[in-house]
């Protein structure tokens, strides 16, 4: 249904009215602008109503503006209509209206079975992210397990590719990963993690299609090593980090007092989950070299006069700094873009998002402070400034709703 609905959407999106086609563009804009190497409203080069947002726009042989190829921002954003359609019903899709399984309704004594899962969940969880796990006591215990659960696959299906047994993994384990995914969407979970996992979709109206778009990013890892351009990073982006926000939304839930649209709540999942992945990137490049793995936008490393070599010699250079001040711009636009939906959510979710939030944001700052040397030095949050970020988070995480600010939507 997944794969259906994303041609559906790929269809939709080369066929849409050019009005929306404009709106669409203009949400797009708000996440991507400057992006590109665009810089600020009003800048030289900065983004105007007729600026090239899109790496991939292009116009049709007879002159008719026209979407001829579908950008990664367009077919990402096909998937945020969706997912947000989707919870707006408050509709499961059709996997998740089959009973509970009964393994799993054996399994739900507090102590057995279902409730072990999710405490074993738990314990991942804080086992790989304490201060995450932390944030999420403050949550409904519904909504905590549930966020375990999903946390626990997406960790499970990382190490797939990133863990220790990684260099044995083929595109078949991944196929397999796949069929068990779907397994537990239909309520046929293989093991105790995957259980706690197809009771949580019994709960909240969550869609299988951000996981499948996940496991289709662990392909792309196995066989691609580079990326021509932010456009195809946009995409891999996504398919790792920007799944786990469509993901999360569901769980975390909108506030009943939210005037936001689920779209644009959901775009800010989004954007915060691309945000992540891109702080990620850059500050791993020297650990991904020695990988052999470059994730930069090739030609943005061409136009500043850097190779893969160069990255390979890990030489902190001004043509490399400059890139990096680029790259990390880039980054906080989509943390930016991402603040706005995390004042929509429920009140009780919004803590631990502004500490991720903040947390990985400091990131960036802690790559400047380095010199913008990531091939040799780990950029880190120290011990205190985590701590002091706890209270801000927490602050933050009472202040109004974005869209009941005067009149905002
Ligand atoms: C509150 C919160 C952050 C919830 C998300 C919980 C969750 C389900 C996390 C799963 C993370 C995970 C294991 C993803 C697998 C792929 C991967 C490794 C992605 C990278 C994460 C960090 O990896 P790692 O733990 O290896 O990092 P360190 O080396 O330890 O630093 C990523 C960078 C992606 C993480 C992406 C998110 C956490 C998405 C955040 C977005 C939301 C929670 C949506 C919030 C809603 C609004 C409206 C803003």
């Amino acid at each position: 249904a997944g794969d259906g609905a994303a041609r559906d959407g790929f269809q939709r999106s080369r066929l849409l009215p050019k009005k929306r086609q404009q709106r669409q563009r203009w949400v797009l804009c708000s996440l991507t602008y400057g992006c590109l190497g665009l810089g600020e409203p009003g800048e030289a080069g900065g983004r105007s109503a007729a600026s090239p947002v899109y790496s991939s726009l292009t116009v049709s042989p007879g002159g008719d503006a026209a979407v001829a190829v579908v950008s990664s921002e367009q077919k990402v954003y096909d998937v945020v209509v969706k997912q947000a359609a989707l919870l707006k019903r408050q509709l499961r899709p059709q996997q998740q209206q089959a009973a509970p399984p009964a393994v799993a309704r054996e399994m739900d004594a507090p102590r057995g079975g279902l409730g072990e899962a999710y405490a074993r969940c738990g314990e991942i969880c804080e086992e790989y992210a304490k201060t995450f796990y932390l944030g999420t006591l403050l949550m409904t215990e519904e909504r905590r397990r549930a966020i375990w659960a999903i946390y626990v696959w997406c960790r499970r299906t990382d190490e797939l590719v990133d863990g220790p047994n990684a260099s044995h993994i083929t595109p078949q384990a991944l196929d397999r990963w796949e069929r068990r995914l779907e397994d537990l969407f239909a309520g046929r979970p293989y093991d105790m993690l995957d259980a706690a996992l197809s009771d949580t979709i019994t709960k909240f109206p969550i869609d299988i299609q951000p996981f499948k778009d996940m496991i289709d990013g662990m392909r792309t890892d196995l066989k691609k090593a580079r990326y021509k351009n932010f456009d195809e990073l946009y995409m891999y982006c996504y398919y790792v980090a920007g799944t786990v926000g469509l993901m999360s939304v569901p769980v975390m839930g909108i506030a009943p007092e939210s005037k936001a649209t689920a779209e644009s709540v959901y775009g800010a999942a989004l954007a915060l989950g691309l945000a992540n992945q891109l702080t990620n990137i850059l500050r791993d490049v020297g650990e991904d070299a020695r990988r052999g793995r470059i994730y930069l936008p090739q030609d943005e490393l061409a136009e500043a006069g850097l190779s893969d070599e160069d990255i390979f010699k890990g030489v902190v250079t001004d043509k490399w700094r400059k890139f990096m001040k680029r790259q990390i711009k880039r980054a906080r636009m989509f943390f930016e873009e991402a603040e706005r939906g995390v004042t929509e959510l429920r009140k009780e979710s919004r803590w631990p998002v502004w500490a991720s939030l903040l947390l990985y944001r400091q990131i960036l700052d802690e790559i400047e402070a380095n010199d913008y040397n990531n091939f040799t030095k780990r950029a880190y949050v120290g011990k205190a400034k985590k701590v002091l970020a706890l209270p801000v988070a927490y602050g933050r995480s009472l202040l109004l709703p974005y869209s009941l600010r005067n009149n905002q939507t």
